[in-house]
């Protein structure tokens, strides 16, 4: 898996006129890269993932998914939102094979992946019950079965803690690296919180805003000793000049 981003500007029409949201971004993923684009609020992040995703397309630039320019959304990449996007009316294993399903993958086969994938976010329980019955976190851990299952090159993560409570959000980071290094997913994941890219990138992009640059591309390389633990990561002296030294750039 090889994702470029190349040059990439996007522009909107507005009432108030022409709207540059990103300038000239370039970027890539490597196959199993965990990578975050950090920016703060109206750097345009949103706006990059969609076009990632194919769900909007570039003023100027291009993006290649192993050598096929995207032009719209595919299988190929997976999305997980913010807001949870479960359909209310399934049940967490339908959730989850909705899109095995649309693929026309035979019952039987459905049901061995869908078992799969539950299991990895430790949700085997709860395969009957509905969105509603789950909290929040245990939702965003469907979405991100739900993504997984259709087996994409890439996952495409969209502030997915942003709405949780800090606890759970703590919950969920850990959760999600550990995901990664079982798994071995290709992530793109794009959040505001400077710690949270810290604790889960390899590498990070800083987006600055108005309009959206790239500023810095950073490597993280923390101690083997507390790089999965959470808190006594926050404490280690090369995750605070990380945390400086992004912190310094956003306010450029
Ligand atoms: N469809 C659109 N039409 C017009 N302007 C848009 C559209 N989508 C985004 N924008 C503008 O582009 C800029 C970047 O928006 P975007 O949502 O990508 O930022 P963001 O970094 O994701 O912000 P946040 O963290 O607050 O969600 C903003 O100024 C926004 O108002």
């Amino acid at each position: 898996m090889h994702l470029e981003v190349n040059q990439v500007s996007k522009e909107f029409v507005t009432s108030r006129g022409p709207l540059l949201a990103l300038q000239d971004i370039s970027l890539h993923v490597e196959t199993g890269e965990f990578v975050c684009v950090v920016g703060s609020s109206g750097s345009g992040k949103s706006t990059l993932l969609r076009l990632v995703a194919g769900l909007d397309l570039p003023t100027m630039g291009e993006i290649v998914v192993d050598g096929a320019q995207v032009i719209g959304p595919g299988r190929d990449r997976g999305m997980v939102f913010q807001k949870y996007t479960l359909y209310p009316w399934m049940s967490v294993a339908d959730n989850v094979g909705f899109g095995l399903k649309l693929q026309g993958v035979p019952a039987a086969e459905r049901r061995k992946q869908v078992q799969y994938f539950l299991n990895v976010v430790g949700l085997t329980r709860f395969a009957k019950a509905y969105p509603r019955e789950l909290s929040g976190g245990m939702q965003q851990r469907v979405a991100i079965a739900r993504a997984l299952a259709n087996q994409p090159k890439i996952l495409l993560m969209d502030e997915p803690f942003g709405a949780l409570d800090v606890q759970t959000k703590e919950n969920m980071q850990t959760f999600l690296l550990k995901l990664w290094e079982e798994t071995q997913t290709t992530i793109l994941m794009i959040t505001h919180d400077v710690e949270e890219a810290i604790f889960l990138a390899q590498r990070i992009y800083v987006l600055s805003a108005h309009p959206g640059t790239i500023v810095e591309e950073i490597e993280i390389s923390l101690p083997a000793g507390v790089a999965e633990d959470l808190h006594a990561v926050k404490h280690d002296p090369q995750f605070l000049q990380y945390r400086q030294k992004i912190t310094q750039d956003l306010r450029q």
